[in-house]
């Protein structure tokens, strides 16, 4: 089977300053792998060199493929019919995503249009709008087709997530890339947005590359787990292995802490 994603000893540099070195990684369909590592390790730039999404001030080597396309030294144009289709991205601020002064129906709608043109069906008015409707549905957005005429700051952050969810899902996407998607919201909030990517991910056999800080939350969204330190993979197996028998310091540091702070709660029971 050919991977959804494929990297190959990825670097990126900054003026000669090395970000990122020697990454490689390779993701199947429905394959849930989690990046985890502490803030500035090269988590996010190593999955926006996975879509050609660097910014222009920052120099790639080595390959990127998606969807069998090659991404480093690509064209843009020639990347933009892979963006939404071979992988979609939910970042960490939704407002990342949703633009302030759309309002979410609109917004959303853009995303579905641009399939239906891909796809060669009907991009009326009327089964654009019942299509975006049932997005917001599908991602648990209450009263959806109130949202559909809400500007994004008449709704709260974890709904303003759950409608950058339903864009990223407009494309069919084969692979979500989730960029500390709950970072920003409050615990119960985050609980709730994993269960709902978890159940997407399952119910459109999905691949997913979740990223984040914060242990716990990949044990519980992946089944690979690849740590990153100072732009490099350090470790990289199986989440049980890698955590119930982590090898290298910084992954035990990491685990150490997330048990410490478990047994905290426990005390305070
Ligand atoms: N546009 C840029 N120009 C120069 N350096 C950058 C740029 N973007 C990121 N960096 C640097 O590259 C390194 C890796 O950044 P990256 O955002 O990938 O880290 P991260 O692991 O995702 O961290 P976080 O969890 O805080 O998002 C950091 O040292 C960061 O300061």
């Amino acid at each position: 089977m050919t991977a959804l994603l494929k990297i190959e000893n990825l670097a990126i540099q900054t003026g000669g300053k090395p970000l990122v070195a020697d990454v490689s990684l390779s993701i199947d369909g429905g394959e849930r792998v989690g990046f985890i590592g502490e803030s500035g390790s090269g988590k996010s730039l190593t999955a926006l060199a996975a879509i050609g999404l660097l910014p222009d001030t920052l120099k790639a080597s080595g390959s990127v493929l998606l969807g069998g396309r090659e991404v480093i030294g690509a064209r843009d144009r020639d990347l933009v019919p892979l963006r939404g289709t071979a992988a979609a991205v939910v970042f960490q601020e939704p407002l990342t995503a949703l633009d302030p002064l759309v309002k979410i129906g609109r917004q959303v709608g853009e995303a579905v249009k641009r399939r239906a043109k891909r796809d060669g069906a009907t991009t009326d008015k009327a089964s654009i709008t019942k299509e975006v409707v049932a997005l917001l549905d599908q991602v648990a957005l209450p009263e959806p087709n109130r949202i559909v005429d809400a500007w994004p700051h008449e709704i709260s952050g974890g709904q303003r997530q759950r409608a950058a969810i339903a864009m990223a899902l407009a494309c069919k996407p084969k692979l979500l890339i989730a960029d500390e998607p709950t970072t920003a919201l409050d615990v119960t909030t985050q609980a709730e947005i994993l269960a709902l990517m978890a159940r997407l991910v399952k119910e459109r056999d999905m691949a997913l590359l979740f990223i984040s800080h914060d242990l716990p939350v990949v044990a519980g969204a992946v089944d690979r787990v690849v740590v990153m330190q100072h732009g490099r993979i350090v470790e990289t197996g199986a989440v049980s292995d890698v955590f119930g028998r982590p090898g290298h310091p910084y992954t035990q540091s990491l685990v150490a802490a997330a048990r410490a702070f478990d047994n905290a709660l426990e005390i305070a029971r």
